[in-house]
């Protein structure tokens, strides 16, 4: 990997216009200061918006604002008004934005915002396609760029592609609602790398693209083609020596160092020993709870009288988004809000809320941060929510509480707050007081344990942490594309076989000769595949045998006529072209009246589920029942047979959809090798798509030509991507 790219919507910087003069100062909001202290160093540039209206500028002027960010390694992407109004408030802040926060009755579902969103997700796209080379990396972040991994992967495949949300990814049932829902995924689907800030985001991913796509997901690879696209949980960290060691220089400031700010907080603990700050900081958005966390303040200065005129709460309101009506409607209801509250506990010396509607300059954010006996943080939804994290840091002695909502990311890291249901009014204002009656002993040793982790992991970790996984996603699709059959490389197996004299040939049945079906029986052979089968077996130098999990009557019939061996219920029945149905082994099945109860009980707790009971094994198949739930309960299924049959000398195996038991030292590897008998075959190949494959590609002899169907880590030597792969080749020979 060469250098890495960042492509977000915003900028790390905005502009700054003082009548003539233009400079550029930090962007707020999570993404921009977490990722300003990293994008540096991966020698890239950075690719986003530059916050303003290009219809509204000059040229010259657009040329100056270009020169100043080409300094600070970014390049702009200018947006004219349309652009801003359909794509940023439009599509992405009045469509995903709300829904993803499941706000659903905020979202608008409009095909002109659409269109256009589409249309600006490519002039990123291009942007970052004309700085891009082979070999280098490209990290594109957030919702209002859900669409360029795949643009930027469809014109530069040699290029690997990360991808992060910064928001929740919501469930199935709020995603489907989008009309768009199927280009969103693919859009996000162009990254090798997906990330999200917590595992719930991640598994939703999952269910959304099981669901709409059907592709098969192992573990959290998901397998396309030719092509594994990764999805992990990467919770964003913080700058955390940067907040700690400017939370330590406040401690150390003279007064006439002092901001003015921060004269005025003085002034406030000076005036009684017993005040109390409580600080509220985010940007104006309805997801950030602020009206509930209001209502809350005032329900607890009426259940808690004794605390009037001795608690303040500060909070920081950032102007966003503020032509978007939603948004603007909230800073109307929080204004009278302030007011009623301010007019109905205020005193001629007491003002119960100090409401700044700015955004503040970071050694202001500091000093409210080192200052404030309480963190207020409550919203309703948030991906993540960094002001939480950077008030932990800031508490060079350990005290102060951490009030934090279930609903934020952060929650999921920050068991020691006092976590509250950002609705519950009652519940918040009972945990306002307990943050506030806390002993210090308490205090520190909740605060230590967030603080240790938030060190641990900050923003440089979480960076490299993505990276790493980004450099491993491009190892694992080459590690695919290393063992893949290439056209030449086809020819050259194919070479192999006409120089050879005596030829054994085992291929699987299911995923491998034949696609999978919802319904087992509905798999057998056509006449594509009859042909194939044919023509291998009128070369008498071959000894073609199906080797297959399959019962062997179902075989039997399906191959009635042609001269094949067959080996069922993997490994157990032989049956030689001519000759009758043999035992590879000895088994019995006296286990089966146990094992039967406990799949039958799963198949009564998940839909679309059955049994196959086959001779020597009993298999649950679960294709059929809803994906999320399928997995889920064969887990749950591997553990009770794990649990309840640990005295027999029982396999649990875990193919495609199905959980298999049967009894042990049965398996397709020793079963082949057993058929073999020392033959001097000199051309032995075989073919298989799933774990019980395994078993044979093990044991074969080093030589033989083993090929694996699908993306996923094997003994095999090859790999094709499909069973098509499989049939032309076959075809080939
Ligand atoms: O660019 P704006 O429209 O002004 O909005 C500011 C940013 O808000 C969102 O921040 C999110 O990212 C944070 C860091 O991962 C996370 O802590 C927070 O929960 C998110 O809401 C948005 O995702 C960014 O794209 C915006 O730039
Ligand atoms: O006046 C302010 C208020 C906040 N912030 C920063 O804005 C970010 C807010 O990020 P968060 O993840 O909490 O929420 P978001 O706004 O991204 O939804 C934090 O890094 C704050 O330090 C800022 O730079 N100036």
């Amino acid at each position: 990997m060469q250098k890495i790219h960042i492509v977000s919507n915003r900028l790390p910087f905005s502009i700054k216009e003082e009548g003539d003069e233009i400079s550029l100062e930090a962007s707020v909001g999570g993404l921009a200061t977490g990722m300003k202290s990293i994008y540096k160093d991966y020698g890239g540039t950075w690719i986003g918006w530059p916050g303003i209206d290009s219809d509204t500028i000059s040229d010259a002027k657009q040329q100056k604002i270009n020169n100043l960010f080409n300094k600070e390694k970014c390049a702009s992407v200018h947006l004219n008004s349309e652009e801003i109004h359909l794509f940023y408030e439009g599509f992405s802040n009045r469509t995903i934005w709300p829904l993803f926060h499941y706000f659903t009755q905020y979202a608008d579902f409009n095909q002109a915002d659409w269109e256009i969103y589409k249309a600006v997700n490519q002039k990123f796209a291009d942007a970052a396609i004309e700085t891009l080379e082979d070999g280098d990396a490209v990290w594109v972040h957030d919702y209002q760029l859900l669409l360029v991994p795949d643009m930027i992967k469809s014109k530069k495949p040699n290029v690997t592609v990360g991808f992060f949300l910064h928001i929740p990814f919501p469930s199935y049932e709020v995603f489907r609602m989008l009309p768009w829902r199927k280009e969103i995924i693919q859009g996000m689907l162009g990254a090798d790398l997906i990330g999200f800030h917590t595992y719930d985001y991640e598994r939703h991913f999952f269910s959304c693209v099981r669901r709409l796509f059907g592709y098969e997901i192992s573990f959290n690879q998901i397998h396309i083609d030719e092509r594994i696209i990764i999805a992990d949980s990467f919770p964003m960290g913080i700058d955390y020596e940067k907040f700690m060691t400017n939370a330590q220089n406040v401690s150390l400031k003279s007064v006439s160092e002092k901001s003015e700010l921060h004269k005025e907080l003085d002034k406030y603990f000076l005036s009684s020993p017993e005040r109390k700050l409580i600080l509220s900081i985010d940007r104006l958005d309805y997801t950030k709870g602020i009206p509930n966390r209001l209502t809350a303040f005032a329900r607890f200065l009426e259940k808690y009288p004794e605390f009037r005129q001795k608690v303040t709460l500060i909070m920081l309101a950032v102007p966003s988004r503020g032509q978007v009506d939603h948004y603007q409607l909230l800073k109307k209801e929080v204004d009278e809000l302030v007011g009623q509250i301010n007019g109905a506990y205020g005193t001629i010396n007491y003002t119960p809320i100090w409401y700044f509607y700015r955004s503040l300059p970071f050694n202001n954010l500091i000093e409210l941060y080192s200052s404030c006996d309480v963190a207020l943080i409550t919203p309703v939804r948030d991906g993540m929510n960094l002001v939480a994290k950077e008030y932990v840091a800031s508490r060079i002695n350990n005290t102060g509480v951490l009030i934090l909502s279930e609903m934020a990311g952060v929650a999921k890291e920050m068991g020691e707050a006092l976590l509250i249901n950002p609705v519950d009014d009652e519940d918040m204002a009972d945990n306002i007081y307990q943050a506030l009656t806390m002993p210090i002993e308490e205090q520190k040793s909740r605060m230590t344990y967030m603080k240790e982790r938030i060190q641990r992991y900050d923003v440089f970790k979480w960076a490299n942490e993505f990276v790493k996984s980004l450099k491993k996603a491009e190892s694992i699709q080459n590690d695919f594309l290393a063992k893949r059959i290439t056209k030449s490389l086809a020819e050259k197996l194919i070479d192999k076989y006409h120089d050879s004299k005596k030829r054994a040939i085992f291929l699987d049945y299911d995923g491998t000769l034949a696609p999978f079906k919802k319904n087992p029986q509905d798999a057998k052979p056509d006449d594509e595949l009859h042909d194939i089968i044919k023509n291998l077996t009128s070369n008498e130098l071959n000894t073609v045998t199906i080797i297959s999990g399959r019962d062997r009557y179902t075989l039997e019939k399906w191959f009635a006529g042609h001269k094949v061996n067959l080996i069922c219920e993997h490994g157990v029945w032989l049956k030689t072209v001519n000759g009758d149905w043999e035992m590879l082994t000895t088994v019995n099945n006296n286990w089966m009246p146990n094992v039967r109860p406990i799949m039958e009980h799963f198949v009564d707790r998940t839909p679309g589920s059955f049994i196959e009971e086959k001779n020597y094994s009993l298999v649950w198949h679960y294709r059929k029942a809803e994906p999320d739930q399928g997995e889920l309960r064969a887990n749950e299924l591997k553990d009770e047979l794990n649990t309840h049959l640990s005295n027999h000398n029982l396999e649990i195996m875990e193919g495609n959809k199905v959980i298999e038991v049967k009894s042990g030292g049965i398996n397709k590897g020793v079963a082949a090798l057993k058929f073999l008998n020392n033959e001097p075959y000199d051309y032995i190949m075989a073919i298989g798509d799933d774990w019980t494959d395994e078993f044979m590609f093990r044991e074969l002899p080093e030589d033989a030509i083993t090929i694996k169907v699908g993306m996923k880590h094997t003994k095999a030597a090859y790999k094709v991507e499909s069973v098509d792969a499989v049939r032309s080749l076959l075809q080939k020979m």
